[in-house]
């Protein structure tokens, strides 16, 4: 008998403690609140996806892990300890990778030198590269991902959007992440190359990674995830687990759950014409089935 199941195993076996942990996080900007009293509990070998709409403070979470920008009420603690980053370095120092949407890919060079780019290997006073060496654990580290690019010589820029994606993701694993952060690395990508994409994310999570995964996409944060937190307008709208919530609900959150009942009140009312059912409305044909009934001329 064959089962539909998703990427979400169940390799997790039990509460660990949080290797990132947000408590009553806040973040200003000027007088703008981009965060407000953010929880947040990130653990290894679990994916928490974080979603929300444009302008619902995404970005500005991750930046306050990633080292970018500090936070200006609350507390961050990772591995245990309280930290304020002042760098990115300080974040990957810590064990934080984050790959963005933009990959800091150079797209000219070949697959191998961006594997180590910034961590290139070297050897006797003129640093000279040792190219074989990285070659074959670039090779390696991306078989070891499931990764197929037969000809790492090849610019990083003639691979698809998903096989970058998963470049970054294995560079940064080899380079000792023990949490990965990743900004929406399926909005660029069609449904196969997602699906390549969320493979490697559940191999990450599976070699026991905090995986942050932040999307848009609720369809996608279920395949995957194991935990799941809703922002809006800066501030925690759901927090949950994989067991506690269904695709259909998270969908429903993501689209605006209780505002998006009160929009199609409204649209209803605006517009009597139009049929309106479960948040998608149509306008009424009033051509193809009606042509019989119209008087003539
Ligand atoms: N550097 C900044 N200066 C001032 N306001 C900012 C800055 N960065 C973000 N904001 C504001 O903070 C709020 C949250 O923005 P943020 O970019 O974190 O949201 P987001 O969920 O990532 O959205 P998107 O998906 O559109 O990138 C928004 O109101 C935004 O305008």
């Amino acid at each position: 008998m064959t089962t539909t199941r998703s990427f979400d195993s169940d390799a997790v076996t039990g509460p660990t403690s949080p290797i990132v942990e947000l408590r009553d996080i806040g973040k200003s900007y000027g007088n703008i609140d981009a965060l407000r009293g953010v929880s947040l509990s990130v653990r290894q070998g679990e994916i928490t996806c974080v979603l929300g709409d444009n302008g619902a403070g995404k970005s500005t979470l991750i930046k306050i892990i990633a080292g970018l920008h500090d936070y200006t009420s609350g507390t961050m603690v990772v591995n245990g300890e309280e930290r304020h980053f002042s760098s990115p370095r300080e974040s990957l120092n810590s064990g934080i990778a984050t790959v963005y949407q933009d990959l800091a890919l150079a797209p000219l060079m070949s697959v191998w030198r961006n594997f180590f780019l910034g961590n290139e290997i070297t050897r006797g006073p003129f640093r000279q590269l040792e190219a074989a060496r990285m070659k074959r654990i670039a090779s390696e580290e991306l078989t070891k991902m499931g990764i197929s690019i037969p000809n790492l010589e090849q610019p990083v820029g003639k691979l698809s959007g998903g096989q970058r994606q998963c470049v970054a993701i294995a560079r940064a694993i080899h380079f000792g992440a023990k949490v990965l952060i990743l900004d929406e690395p399926t909005a660029a990508l069609g449904v196969n190359q997602s699906g390549v994409v969320l493979k490697y994310i559940v191999r990450a999570r599976d070699a026991g990674i905090g995986v942050i995964f932040i999307t848009h996409n609720p369809h996608h944060a279920y395949l995957v995830g194991n935990h799941f937190v809703v922002l809006k307008l800066g501030r925690v709208a759901l927090d949950t687990h994989r067991s506690d919530i269904t695709l259909e609900q998270l969908t429903t959150e993501m689209a605006g759950g209780s505002e998006l009942e009160a929009l199609s009140h409204e649209l209803r009312d605006a517009n009597p014409e139009a049929v309106v059912d479960q948040g998608i409305t149509r306008p009424v044909d009033t051509t193809a089935d009606n042509e019989g009934e119209r008087e003539g001329p």
